[in-house]
Formats: structure tokens, sequence, C-alpha cells
């Protein structure tokens, strides 16, 4: 399902533009500020974890990014367009992101097959035939092709996610934000959910991922973001930010981990 494979480890860094450039992003509820002012960039085919404790800001910063959350202050990039700027037509800007929140949001009224081509066909306007021919690729490299005329509700909670993950990638987005993809799952359906997100970093999709599970960041990104109130507090390789944190705080964070 790849489309285009991750360079070499000792490739030399991608010259192009940056997928994404977060400056000084700033969001309040009335008195309580979210974001503090949150600078981040990420690099095509880079995998950036987003941790934090509950609260910290992770779902709202991606938010933000996906134009879903207006944002006081601060300018965002995406391919290095100012997406921020109000004349922008927000809905354009959502079709080149692939987003999937911790409760799978297949339309319950759509067959899984229709979940995953819908995008494709409203929005970038594919051809029927074609969106559903991907579609059904898609659908079997997760071992689904035989649930695409069902409706989401014949879907393990698993089963699900993972199609509306692929429902996220079908229109081959520049960017894949997952919101603590595994949150809401039973414990025996985690691994099968990061399994598709493993193989999809591995093949060079641009993800940042806001995840409380510290082993698979740990494993799969390239780096690693630790939000504190609403501020980065750590942006970090992953393996220094767990093996050698910097910031107390962090190392207080990580604490709460054992096993890590
Ligand atoms: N629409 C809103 N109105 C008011 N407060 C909000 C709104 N959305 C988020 N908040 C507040 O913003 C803060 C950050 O929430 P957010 O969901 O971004 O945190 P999080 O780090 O993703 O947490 P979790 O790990 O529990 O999902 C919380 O205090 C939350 O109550």
């Amino acid at each position: 399902m790849s489309r285009t494979e991750r360079p070499a480890a000792d490739a030399p860094a991608p010259v192009a533009a940056g997928v994404l450039s977060l400056r000084g992003i700033r969001r309040a509820f009335g008195d309580h500020v979210v974001l503090r002012g949150i600078d981040l960039d990420v690099a095509p085919h880079e995998v950036v974890a987003l941790v934090g404790a509950s609260g910290s800001g992770k779902s709202t910063l991606l938010r933000t990014v996906n134009l879903l959350e207006p944002i006081d202050d601060g300018v965002i990039l995406l391919g290095g367009a100012d997406v921020s700027d109000p004349r922008v037509d927000a809905d354009r800007v959502r079709a080149r992101i692939g987003v999937v929140f911790q409760h799978y949001n297949l339309f319950p009224h759509l067959s899984v097959l229709d979940n995953v081509t819908l995008a494709s066909r409203l929005v970038h306007r594919v051809p029927r035939a074609d969106a559903e021919r991907r579609g059904l690729e898609l659908l079997a490299s997760i071992g689904l092709a035989d649930f695409a005329r069902s409706f989401p509700d014949r879907l393990s909670g698993g089963q699900q996610q993972r199609a509306a993950i692929v429902r996220a990638i079908a229109t081959e987005p520049e960017l894949l934000l997952l919101d603590e993809v595994t949150s809401a799952l039973d414990p025996e359906l985690v691994g099968e959910v990061l399994a598709l997100v493993r193989s999809l970093a591995e093949g060079g999709t641009t993800i940042i991922m806001a995840t409380h599970e510290m082993a698979f960041a740990r494993e799969v990104a390239d780096r690693v973001v630790f939000l504190d109130a609403g501020r980065i507090i750590e942006d970090a390789p992953a393996r220094e930010f767990f093996e050698a944190p910097r910031h107390a705080r962090t190392r207080e964070f990580l604490a709460r981990f054992r096993g890590v």
C-alpha cells in the first residue's frame, strides 16, 4: 500500500519543502490557554509522535492543523503555503490531509467500500470504477475485502478502525493525522491497528500521531514531541527522547510508563 518508499536511513535530509510548518500557534478557550505558541516542522516521510498528559493539548493541536479548530495566533504552512489565511478554502485544505480520530467514524449507512471511496469520488472526482478498484485493493491489504459490501456494524472495533485508516489514506493525502486511534479499542484489538500504522510509516506516509502508546511511539516514530500544558517541552529523535530525555518534565512523564 506504500506510495513512496521511505529514503534509506543514511540518505541526505530531504531538500523538498516541509510537509507542515507551524509557527506560534496559540489557541484559548475563554481564559483557558490550551496551545501556547507551538512551533513544529514535519518533513516528508517523517513519523512524529505527539505525546503528553491528558489535557495537554494534543487533540486541539491536531485539530488546528486540519483547520477544524480556529487559531488565535500563528501560521500554518502546508506544503509551504499558508493555509491559516482566513481566505483559504478550508475544505480544499482538508482534502489534502487524512485524519483518523479515536472513535472510528465510519458512516454507518454506507458500505465499508463506499466509506473508503467516498472522498475520492466526491471530493477528488475520481471515477467510481477507479475509486472502487483502489478501495478494494486497500481493503484487501488489511484483510477486509470480504467485508467491502457490508455495513460497518458487521466489523469489530479493530476492523472498523483499520477501515477508517485506509479510508483516510485512500486519497493519498500529504499528511496523515492520527488522534489516539487505539484508545477506544479493547486491548486485544490494539495490535492489529498498530500493525497497520507501522506499515504505513514504513511505506513512507508522513504521519503525526497523538498517542499514549509509548512503546509504539518508541518503535515507529522518527521524532517524539512532548506537549506539556500547551507548550512543546521536548522535540527529539525517538531514541534520544526515551533514552536521554533532557527535561525534568519529560522524565516525570515517562516515569509513568514503566517498561518503556
Ligand atoms: N471545544 C472546547 N471548549 C473548551 N475547552 C476545550 C475544548 N476543546 C478542548 N478543550 C480543553 O483543552 C484542553 C486540551 O484538550 P485536548 O483534548 O487537546 O487534550 P489532549 O492532550 O488531546 O488530551 P487527551 O490525551 O485526554 O485526549 C483540555 O483542558 C480540554 O478540556
